[in-house]
């Protein structure tokens, strides 16, 4: 029976508010896009907790919120009584959408109109470094506007209070639960909440510094119909014992397609190129003749996996942040290039796969015809091996991840966890 639906604004974010909810140890799903057919949903019910993967964090707002919908929709119909409306930990958005709206179009199609107060607002995670004081997000020791979040290229995060960044973005009263609250417990949180709700603030933004913060939180807001945040909060409650059955590890050739310019996932190809095979995209070979050099790149994969068949192969778009394009057409050719070497890869025996970046991720998962994942133990903060079968049939091993997440080894040493 599905107590939990998330609705992820990402492919990495879907993953991640699952690899939460599974270290509880729920039995948890994440679906790849809207379900187009209802057999899409066949053994959803069986699960504890179901996560729909949008790429809605920088679509128009009239489609965030119209695919917002129909995904509640889903989810409700599956008996989810709590929503989780599940953004980027940084708060990625601008300044016209898409977290308000979607919030909004939440609230709206929720028939017990979240009679419980306030709508929390909850990016923290601290296993990743997020902590909000005083309604101010930090990524590690800086105020989001100082972090490399400063420069992101759709959606660059120049203030750091949460409520001004919110307000832009809704017609509905912002309100704050301050730290000195979360301290005093989840009865003086849930007092706060409903004081909120009751003089018409729709949605509160609550401070969290440490791991029990949220537990306050979440113990808080328990019966709630929807809340929304970063995954910190979806981990906040109480664990299970009994853990739900781990997935398949799937033999096969292993590859780590990366997308991703972020931060932490130059890190991790930097460290990999001391280790694993690797090539990085050649944007004008591409741009001359996508399908050979995919080609190229599918045979020199093979020769690596024929002396090594262990041992991973590394595709990778950026190095250094010199490597960035400006061009227009070059995110949508790296996601292109990315996902062609994915299904090049499987075809030729690959079965476990690291995927680095949300963009990325969604390109190779939707190319991959990967319906559904099933989430494994947790790898790390934000991560897990997943188990999915794609549109052959062929099982496979999965990890999205976002951009700034793991562990600089994590491309040489994931795999010793499945
Ligand atoms: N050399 C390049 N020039 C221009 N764009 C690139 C280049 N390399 C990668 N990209 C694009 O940059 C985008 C990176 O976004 P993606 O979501 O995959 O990573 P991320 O933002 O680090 O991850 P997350 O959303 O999980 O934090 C992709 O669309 C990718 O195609
Ligand atoms: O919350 C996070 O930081 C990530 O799951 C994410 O959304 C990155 O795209």
């Amino acid at each position: 029976m599905v107590t939990y639906g998330g609705i992820a604004d990402d492919f990495t974010g879907a993953t991640d508010l699952a690899a939460a909810w599974r270290s509880r140890g729920l039995r948890t799903a994440v679906v790849l896009g809207l379900p187009e057919n209802a057999t899409d949903l066949d053994g959803l019910a069986d699960h504890d907790a179901v996560v729909i993967a949008l790429k809605i964090r920088t679509a128009p707002v009239a489609e965030a919120v119209d695919v917002t919908r129909r995904a509640a929709t889903i989810l409700r119909g599956l008996g989810a009584a709590q929503l989780y409306s599940k953004y980027c930990s940084t708060f990625d958005s601008t300044p016209t959408g898409n977290i308000g709206p979607v919030l909004d179009a939440l609230g709206e199609g929720d028939s017990t109109g979240q009679a419980r107060g306030a709508v929390v607002v909850v990016p923290a995670f601290p296993a990743a470094g997020r902590t909000v004081y005083q309604g101010h997000l930090f990524v590690g020791e800086q105020l989001l506007e100082h972090s490399p979040m400063r420069h992101h290229p759709l959606t660059p995060m120049t203030r750091s209070h949460l409520p001004t960044l919110l307000e832009p973005q809704t017609a509905r009263p912002v309100g704050l639960v301050p730290w000195a609250t979360v301290q005093a417990g989840a009865g003086a949180v849930r007092s706060e909440l409903d004081r909120l709700g009751a003089d018409d603030v729709r949605y509160a933004v609550v401070d969290a510094l440490t791991e029990e913060d949220l537990t306050t939180i979440a113990a808080a807001t328990e019966e709630d119909s929807l809340v929304s945040g970063g995954s910190g909060l979806a981990a906040g409650l109480a664990r299970r014992a009994e853990q739900p059955t781990a997935i398949p590890a799937v033999p096969g050739r292993r590859a780590v397609l990366a997308g991703s310019a972020s931060a932490a996932t130059r890190g991790q190809v930097a460290e990999a190129r001391a280790h694993l095979p690797h090539q990085r995209l050649n944007l004008d070979a591409l741009r001359a003749d996508l399908t050979g050099e995919v080609e190229w790149l599918r045979a020199w994969a093979r020769e690596c996996w024929q002396s090594e068949p262990d041992r991973p192969v590394l595709v990778y778009a950026v190095g250094d942040l010199t490597d960035v394009e400006d061009d227009p057409g070059a995110a949508a050719l790296v996601e292109e290039a990315l996902a062609r070497c994915a299904v090049a890869f499987t075809a030729d025996g690959a079965r476990q796969l690291v995927l680095a970046g949300g963009e990325t991720s969604g390109a190779v998962a939707t190319a991959l015809g990967v319906p559904a994942l099933t989430l494994g133990a947790p790898l790390g903060p934000g991560l897990a091996w997943a188990h999915g079968v794609d549109r052959d049939g062929t099982d496979l091993n999965l990890v999205l991840k976002s951009g700034n997440f793991g562990t600089p080894t994590l491309f040489v040493d994931a795999w010793e966890a499945l």
